[in-house]
This record gives C-alpha cells, sequence and structure tokens, in this order.
C-alpha cells in the first residue's frame, strides 16, 4: 500500500473538527476518488496528505512510513515523491515566469535528486520538450507566460510540472473545476493515460462523480470530516451505498 491513513482527526485552532477518524489506503498505481459537498474537508484531508497541515491524532503512513512527525529535514525523500495539482491553474502558476521556468520548478527544488525513469534530463531545454510532449502542448509554448494560454492548456502546464519529478502520489483538488466541458474531458483522460504510463497514484478530489467514476478504480465518499463509504468502481448503484452516498447519486 503506498498510502495508509489511520484514524486521522484534525479541527482548526482548537474549533469543531474538520478531519474525524478518518482512514483509508490507497494502492500503488491506484485513482482513487474522493467526493463530498463543499466544506466536509476534502482539501483539509488533501493538505495534511502533502504534510502542508498538521493532524491531531491518528498516523500517515506512506510507504510504510509514519510521515506526519517527521521533521522536515527528513520529509526530503518523502516530497520527492508526492506533488499536489489545484484547481485553479491561474493562481499555481507565477505570471512573471516563462512556463518553461514553471514547468522546472518542481525539478529545481530537488537539486538534481529526482529519481528519473520515463523522462530524461539532457539538457533544460530538451527536459521542458519532453514535459511539454507528455500532456501534448506544443512546444513552442515554453517561451510564453501563463496569460498566453487557454485555462485548459495551463491546466496541463501545472500536471506537467507535477509529473517531472515522476512522483509516486499526486493529488489532483478538483483539477479540472475551472475548465470548460470539453477541456475537462480531454484533461481527465490525459491524466489517466499518465498515470498508466508513469505508474503514478492519485488521489483525486472532485464534486463531479461522473468525473470520480470514469477516472477512479474505487471511490471514497466524505460527509461531515468522516468517511461514510468505500466502494469499487462497478458498485456505485449496489442497494449496499450509504443513504448519503445514494443522494449523491440521485444529485446527478
Ligand atoms: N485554514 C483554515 N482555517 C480555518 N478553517 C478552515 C481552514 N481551511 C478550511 N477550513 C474549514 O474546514 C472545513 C473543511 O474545509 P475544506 O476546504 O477541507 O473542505 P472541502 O470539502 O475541500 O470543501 P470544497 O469542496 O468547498 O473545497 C470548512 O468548514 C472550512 O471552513
Amino acid at each position: 500500500m503506498l498510502v495508509d491513513v489511520q484514524n486521522v482527526t484534525k479541527s482548526y485552532r482548537g474549533k469543531d473538527k474538520v478531519l474525524r477518524d478518518v482512514s483509508f489506503g490507497l494502492n500503488k498505481g491506484e485513482c482513487l476518488g474522493l467526493v463530498g459537498e463543499s466544506g466536509c474537508g476534502k482539501s483539509t484531508l488533501a493538505r495534511c496528505l502533502m504534510r502542508m497541515e498538521t493532524i491531531e491524532k491518528g498516523s500517515i503512513l506512506f510507504n510504510g512510513e509514519a510521515i506526519e512527525k517527521l521533521p522536515e529535514r527528513k520529509l526530503r525523500s518523502i516530497r520527492k515523491n508526492m506533488q499536489i495539482v489545484f484547481q485553479n491553474p491561474t493562481a499555481s502558476l507565477n505570471p512573471k515566469l516563462k512556463i518553461k521556468d514553471s514547468l522546472m520548478d518542481a525539478y529545481d527544488q530537488l537539486k538534481g535528486e529526482a529519481d528519473l525513469t520515463y523522462f530524461q534530463y539532457t539538457s533544460r531545454e530538451g527536459f521542458v520538450k519532453q514535459l511539454l510532449e507528455a500532456v501534448e502542448l506544443p512546444g513552442d509554448l515554453a517561451n510564453r507566460y501563463p496569460h498566453e494560454l487557454s485555462g485548459g492548456q495551463r491546466q496541463r502546464v501545472t500536471i506537467a510540472r507535477a509529473i517531472s519529478i515522476e512522483p509516486e502520489l499526486i493529488v489532483l483538488d478538483e483539477p479540472t473545476a475551472s475548465l470548460d466541458v470539453l477541456s475537462q474531458g480531454v484533461v481527465l483522460q490525459l491524466l489517466t493515460d499518465l498515470r498508466k504510463r508513469l505508474n503514478l497514484s492519485y488521489l483525486f478530489i472532485s464534486h463531479d462523480l461522473a468525473a470520480v467514476q470514469q477516472m477512479s478504480q474505487r471511490t471514497m465518499v466524505m460527509k461531515d470530516g468522516s468517511v461514510v463509504d468505500v466502494f469499487d468502481q462497478e458498485h456505485l448503484f449496489s442497494k449496499d451505498r450509504h443513504p448519503y452516498t445514494k443522494e449523491l447519486i440521485s444529485i446527478f
């Protein structure tokens, strides 16, 4: 198991619990979907996994190693195996940097420590070219600025940056929510292709149950900070689904 989350509890500034006793596993190569209404704690869970937030109780194992209390200097080897893609690509890209420089960001931060098997780093230009090709963007975008790209193109750039260091896990926090329907479908298909080609694992957060069904082998449903249901893709319409899952299905 790549990620093993055990009884994680969290609240912000001593207020009500945002995550309550959350437990789940994520297998290597798997896409695990995460759905639930706004405010149920999905992004908080994502940030806890990435160690962007601390947790109060429980444990988060990454490749069997508990990461919730690891000191910053020991997190480096974990961090190179985790990336996150956020909803809004415009906010995730520095407007003053050319696309080629944003693309190199994750790789540069690792100072040559990335373990690459799919991509090959020969030169900066060559690497940028491979990354753009991987997300099916033309090479001449390298010298443009983010505002000169469409929303869908910008999100492909953030995806290319995330895969550049070939992490084991990518958390996708509503990656297509800011895109038009056509671009959404194309980007989701691209993400699935990349997962298979690079043997990536995804935690895919979305409001869109149809998108989650398309992308994920398993789906996890959260409500008020708790996981209320987890099921294999083919069991979405099973009578055993939690009443809240059935409610979500009926809205779609
Ligand atoms: N930094 C923060 N400080 C205090 N409260 C926060 C913080 N971040 C989130 N919250 C609160 O925690 C709860 C869960 O928020 P979170 O963003 O994890 O939900 P979500 O399921 O991702 O929602 P959405 O689908 O709208 O993105 C909400 O009540 C939110 O107001």
